[in-house]
């Protein structure tokens, strides 16, 4: 093994180095303390749980998604969280079981075994709010509003909404009548937007004709407001439970915008990323000049069950460590340098005591270094003045 090999971290499982990792921290204070003025009351999941408990309820993806390890006390497979959205659904449903609403944020690592994007961490962390108990586009509102206000404190100024409704999708579906494999294919094609070959397998494999062109629709269906009129229009013949996904999404896309004027909503009707756990509304919230979503989230009101509980639910996630280096301004940390020596001097000692309890970074300098204040990252330093009192003066020198 060569010195470079020792050195050498795997793909996307990255150290975060100052001053990013400050950032990081004052972004992770700023929005666990807007999700508790909203009401959000915070939690930490495990890092590992049971497999079992893990995947329940979350589909395939999130499976491939999970690093799995051997517990050698119980010999039982383990997984390491990859998205921490179903451990705070077992919570609410089996560990805290409220009555009412009950809602929840967090912030914690999770390991993934493939990227989400290209480039991207294997190791996010991952900051987020989830809603519990109710149904409907007030919770639908909150949560997206929750979402929106976590960007703007992140410094977001112009965001991009995308809205879709799983359940759609899930509605023709079930008038379809596709295997499994037919149905994998033609989710495939969905999910990555091969228009070509959504008509192609709906052609061979869907037998009713209104439902194999509704599918074909569906999959064009994105755009701005207008799209929301003609879909009503265009899957008039679906089940009644599509009209009310379309009446919602209006509804919830109305209030944002007014509440948030500035913020820019699209709809796409076949978006189906996410984890399959989503049985509702989903929404996407991009920035400009980063093609991925820099938080998403949506309605899944299924996965208490497995549980013992089924309760609505909808919240959203992002990934701090994106946020922070998307949108933070880089803060130059600044501090107080102290020369070396005088460790017992009263009057130093107090200052310092007063200086660091207003919050200022004081930096106490160790016998015979030779860097300065300076290079110590101190844009000031004390000085101690004739009379023996310890002023504050700017740091020009550099040893
Ligand atoms: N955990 C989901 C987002 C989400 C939170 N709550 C509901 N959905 C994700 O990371 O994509």
């Amino acid at each position: 093994m060569t010195i470079a090999d020792r050195w050498l971290l795997p793909d996307g499982m990255e150290e975060v180095l100052p001053p990013q990792a400050r950032q990081i921290e004052v972004l992770r204070r700023e929005l666990l303390d807007l999700f508790h003025s909203w009401g959000y009351d915070l939690v930490f999941p495990p890092p590992a749980e049971y497999l079992e408990s893990l995947l329940t309820g979350s589909g395939n993806d999130l499976d491939l998604q999970t690093f799995k390890v051997t517990d050698r006390n119980s010999g039982r497979l383990m997984g390491i969280a990859a998205d921490i959205t179903p451990q705070v659904a077992r919570m609410d449903a089996h560990s805290m079981q409220r009555q009412g609403p009950a809602r929840f944020c967090y912030c914690a690592n999770v390991l993934r075994t493939k990227s989400d994007t290209m480039l991207g961490s294997r190791s996010p962390m991952q900051v987020g709010a989830e809603l519990f108990g109710h149904a409907g586009v007030e919770s639908d509102t909150e949560i997206l509003g929750l979402m929106l206000s976590a960007l703007a404190t992140a410094g977001a100024e112009k965001i991009h909404l995308d809205i879709g409704h799983v359940g759609i999708y899930k509605a023709l579906l079930q008038e379809a009548g596709l295997d499994a494999d037919q149905e994998k294919q033609l989710f495939n094609a969905i999910l990555h937007k091969v228009y070509s070959e959504v008509d192609q397998i709906a052609a061979r494999y869907i037998v009713s004709e209104p439902v194999r062109s509704m599918i074909s629709r569906l999959v064009r269906l994105s755009g701005s407001s207008e799209i929301l009129a003609q879909a009503q229009l265009e899957l008039a013949d679906a089940p009644a439970s599509v009209k009310e996904a379309l009446d919602s999404v209006e509804q919830t896309a109305k209030i944002i915008q007014h509440q948030y004027p500035n913020v820019e909503i699209n709809f796409d009707l076949a978006e189906l990323r996410g984890y399959n756990y989503h049985t509702g509304m989903v929404f996407a919230a991009y920035i400009p000049g980063y093609a991925h979503a820099i938080a998403q989230g949506g309605r899944y009101d299924e996965t208490g069950k497995v549980f013992g509980r089924a309760r609505p639910a909808t919240g959203f996630s992002a990934d701090l460590k994106i946020l922070a280096k998307l949108l933070q301004k880089t803060d130059p940390v600044s501090g107080i340098f102290v020369p070396a020596g005088f460790s017992t001097d009263e009057e130093l000692l107090s200052t310092i005591r007063a200086l660091r309890s207003e919050g200022t970074r004081v930096v106490v300098g160790l016998p015979e270094q030779d860097v300065g204040a300076l290079e110590m990252g101190c844009d000031s330093e004390l000085v101690r003045k004739e009379d023996g009192q310890w002023v504050v003066e700017p740091s020009n020198r550099i040893f």
